[in-house]
């Protein structure tokens, strides 16, 4: 889905009217009508009501779903926060309801369910006065909290809090999701967020400059690689998983594993040759390219028998659990030379730093580093990426337009070009050491399957994220081990093969 900031809604929204005729009027009948559906779901008759308006159409929107909860005998009051100087719609349906006689209340009193219709799109500055402390009483009220179109005092285009904000349960957000929803910290006051189709032809949506979308399930549907009953374990693809050392051999296990889980045909791992049994015990799938190692790690005479060898893998894995010895670095130099398609790793990208502005050109590149190893690596510090990761990550982008960067956080992105893909999938279960791993050996592992860079790392990230939301129906975020996600891994891909996710 594409997500759109609310200067650029405000544009479709004008559109409508201009180009398609449609009433504005009628646009915020639909958006009440619709809230008033969605919402109706979600209460009942014994439930006290408040839906607490602003001055503008986001207001406007809350009077036209009082009016409809009105309208079949539920118990809604209304509370206006103002009187003057609304908008025309606003206004009209303000006056609609004081005809029809609704109840008015001045503060909040004993509701179970508050609709915050304040501000939406059109909130344009630090929120003070008295609209602060309403905001501030919702959010220490114990009632269910819904939100209309974003919660009020979040920022439409990058979630930032403006002042204060409402926290909602619920966001119902109309025809379009806004960017601001999804990033951290309009995330977290967003709740459990909806979208309802308010009748805004999509071609308007569609038409909007915008190159950032969230990463849902209807977009996965259609990247898994495609399998073949006329097909043999070489049609899908050879991966080389070039890593592990004495330290750290369960990292490389797993990125094998998970490379295998989803759907690689034929596995390498090039490993220090003394962890061969273990990764062996872990893998039983993998063959075994044993490579020359000094103090438990990969040294540089390596390079000579992978340079031989490169050519017959589809995608080559590097960085999982491989250390940080000088000697990564020729490792890791040797392929980027090379041709084949590459994901780059955790301590991969270590090595990574000081080659980097070398390889501006190199395709079939993808990295996944996390915001402390995207900040070393763009030499920015990692505050400035948290406080905008998507600024950093598309600069990056600009400069390297070949690279697919997985930016790693709690909301992560993928990038290429001037391309943003949000992925919310997830939870903390996943703060957990290995799960990385488990991360690059599945993208790796799609892409071996000569899938582009750019679908593996979308489809990649939603099948570890989602499996981790999967395991919390029978696990806790506390006890999830990276580990697990692959029993979940399987349940997703079914659900996409049949349709049923
Ligand atoms: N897009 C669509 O397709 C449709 C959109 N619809 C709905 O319209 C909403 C957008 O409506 P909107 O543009 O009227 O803006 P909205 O958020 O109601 O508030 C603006 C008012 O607040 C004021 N104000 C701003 N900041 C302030 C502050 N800090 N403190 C105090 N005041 C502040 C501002 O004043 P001003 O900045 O002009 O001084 C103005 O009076 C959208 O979210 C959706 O719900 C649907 O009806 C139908 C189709
Ligand atoms: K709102």
């Amino acid at each position: 889905m594409k997500l759109l900031s609310g200067k650029q809604m405000a544009s479709v929204d004008k559109r409508a009217i201009e180009e398609y005729d449609i009433p504005s009027l009628q646009l915020m009948e639909q958006a009440g009508t619709q809230l008033y559906y969605a919402i109706k779901d979600m209460v009942s008759k014994d439930d006290r009501i408040l839906i607490v308006c602003g001055s503008g159409n986001n207001g406007g929107d809350g009077y036209v779903l009082a009016r409809l909860f009105y309208g079949e005998g539920y118990q809604v009051e209304l509370l206006a926060l103002e009187t003057k100087d609304l908008s025309e719609d606003c206004r009209v349906n303000l006056d609609f309801c004081a005809d029809l006689h609704l109840d008015f209340a001045s503060e909040i009193g004993n509701h179970n369910v508050i609709v915050d219709a304040i501000f939406g799109t059109g909130l344009s500055r630090n929120i003070e006065g008295k609209y602060k402390d309403i905001i501030e009483k919702i959010n220490t009220s114990d009632a269910k909290v819904i939100s209309v179109d974003i919660p009020s005092g979040i920022n439409s285009s990058d979630g930032k809090v403006l002042g204060v904000a409402v926290k909602a349960d619920i966001t119902l957000t109309l025809q379009t999701a806004k960017i601001g929803l999804y990033l951290y910290p309009g995330r977290v006051y967003s709740g459990k967020i909806s979208v309802l189709d308010i009748g805004i032809p999509p071609i308007l949506i569609d038409e909007v400059n915008s190159n950032i979308y969230l990463s849902d399930k209807a977009m996965m549907k259609g990247l898994l690689p495609k399998r073949s009953i006329h097909s043999n374990k070489g049609t899908y693809g050879k991966i080389l998983c070039v890593g592990g050392s004495t330290k750290m051999s369960g990292a490389i296990s797993m990125a094998a594993i998970a490379a295998l889980r989803s759907g690689c045909g034929l596995l390498t791992c090039a490993i220090p040759e003394s962890i061969r049994s273990i990764v062996a015990t872990n893998v039983l799938e993998s063959m075994y390219l044993p490579l020359p190692e000094k103090d438990g790690q990969i040294t540089k005479e390596a390079t000579t028998v992978l340079k031989e060898q490169l050519d017959n893998y589809s995608c080559v894995l590097i960085g999982c659990g491989i250390g940080r010895s000088e000697d990564i670095v020729d490792v890791l130099q040797v392929i980027l030379d090379s041709d084949v398609p590459l994901l780059i790793d955790a301590d991969g990208l270590y090595a990574l730093k000081d080659l980097l502005p070398h390889y501006k050109h190199r395709e079939h590149l993808i990295i996944t580093p996390h915001m402390k190893e995207f900040s070393r690596l763009i030499n920015i510090d990692v505050d400035k990426i948290v406080d905008d990761p998507i600024k950093h990550g598309l600069q990056f982008t600009a400069e390297y337009p070949n690279i697919t960067l997985v930016l790693k956080s709690e909301t992560s992105f993928v990038m290429q070009g001037d391309r943003v893909y949000i992925n919310t999938y997830g939870n903390n279960g996943l703060a957990k050491g290995g799960s990385g791993d488990v991360l690059a050996g599945i993208i790796s592992g799609l892409n071996a399957q000569k899938q582009n860079e750019l679908e593996s790392a979308i489809l990649g990230m939603f099948l570890h994220a989602y499996s981790a939301d999967l395991l919390l129906e029978e696990q806790t975020v506390y006890s999830i081990l990276p580990s697990d996600l692959f029993k979940k891994i399987d349940v997703i891909i079914k659900g996409l093969e049949g349709d049923t996710l």
